[in-house]
């Protein structure tokens, strides 16, 4: 549904943000996955065209994004990773305006349009109150609203869990279920977790390339019956993939073979593991024999 190709952006003081990136997106909810500073707001408003990239194309459907910024916008809603500040108008007169700028000029569709986005993202008892004065939870899912003004077949949304408590996340993920038929939502983020809880489809970002993507399952297959779960971190060639805590006491990930002490357990591989281990540059076939 959305075709990049050979996508480069370079900023003016020389960074490489994007390095000739290929990429096929299907419909539904897709995740960007990378770490801090890989490339994902670039690209995110790159595709929203919103910066223009030194060489490449993006083609959406049987758009040229690239040649026609206009049409692509008509189907686009775009929720940044920062909205900046909010000027002091209330949710409702907020979305009417942004209705307006999205080209819905008729009154009674603007309503209701309004209307169901507002149930939708849980904000109608709070509709004539300031945006300005909304949690980040609230302002996340008038971020969706706004973003879904007009029906959108094509959703960018740049970092949206970002900064919300874990009620505030899970309401997020329910209503990006619910709004995921018939579109494309592109979810950046650096939190596997959301990705694995939301998208069947994950591209991975790091340093400016797309070092994998292709369904979640998919992706994982090559590191079965390979990763380890182990208290100690043992002294062999195995890769070590993580190190994390859980009530203090460490726990390490490792990718190999055999296994690779008597204290290690094996555990089925996760997005995380296939996440850590490209950060690390590594091709599957390092895997110590
Ligand atoms: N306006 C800019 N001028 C110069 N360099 C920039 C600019 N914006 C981003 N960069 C650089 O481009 C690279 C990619 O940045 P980008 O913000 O796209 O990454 P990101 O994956 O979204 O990071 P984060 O998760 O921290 O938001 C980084 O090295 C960043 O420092």
């Amino acid at each position: 549904m959305l075709t990049i190709n050979q996508l480069s952006v370079t900023y003016a003081d020389g960074t490489r943000a994007l390095q000739e990136i290929n990429l096929q997106l299907p419909a539904g909810m897709v995740g960007l996955l990378g770490p801090n500073g890989a490339g994902k707001s670039t690209l995110m408003r790159t595709l929203a065209t919103l910066q223009k990239p030194d060489s490449g194309q993006i083609q959406f459907a049987d758009l040229d994004v690239l040649q026609q910024p206009d049409s692509l916008r008509q189907q686009l809603g775009y929720l940044p990773q920062y909205f900046g500040v909010y000027p002091h108008m209330s949710c409702i007169a907020l979305l009417q305006h942004m209705a307006v700028l999205k080209g819905i000029h008729n009154k009674a569709e603007q309503q209701q349009q309004i209307d169901t986005l507002l149930q939708l993202t849980n904000l109608s008892a709070v509709a004539k109150k300031q945006v300005a004065s909304f949690s980040g939870g609230m302002r996340q899912r008038f971020g969706i609203a706004q973003a879904l003004l007009g029906n959108p077949r094509l959703l960018i949304m740049d970092e949206p869990t970002a900064g919300l408590d874990p009620a505030e996340r899970e309401r997020l993920h329910a209503l990006l279920v619910t709004i995921s038929q018939h579109k494309l939502i592109l979810l950046s983020t650096h939190i596997v977790e959301d990705i694995e809880n939301l998208c069947p489809f994950v591209a991975l970002i790091n340093q400016g390339q797309i070092v994998q993507s292709g369904p979640v399952p998919s992706l994982l297959t090559p590191l079965q019956g390979r990763i380890w779960q182990s208290p100690l971190r043992p002294d062999d060639s195995s890769i070590l993939l993580s190190e994390s805590y859980r009530f203090g006491i460490p726990t390490y990930r490792l990718l190999s073979q055999q296994q690779p002490c008597a204290a290690a357990v094996p555990v089925a591989a996760t997005l995380q593991d296939r996440y850590f281990f490209e950060l690390q540059n590594k091709a599957v076939t390092d895997v110590a024999a």
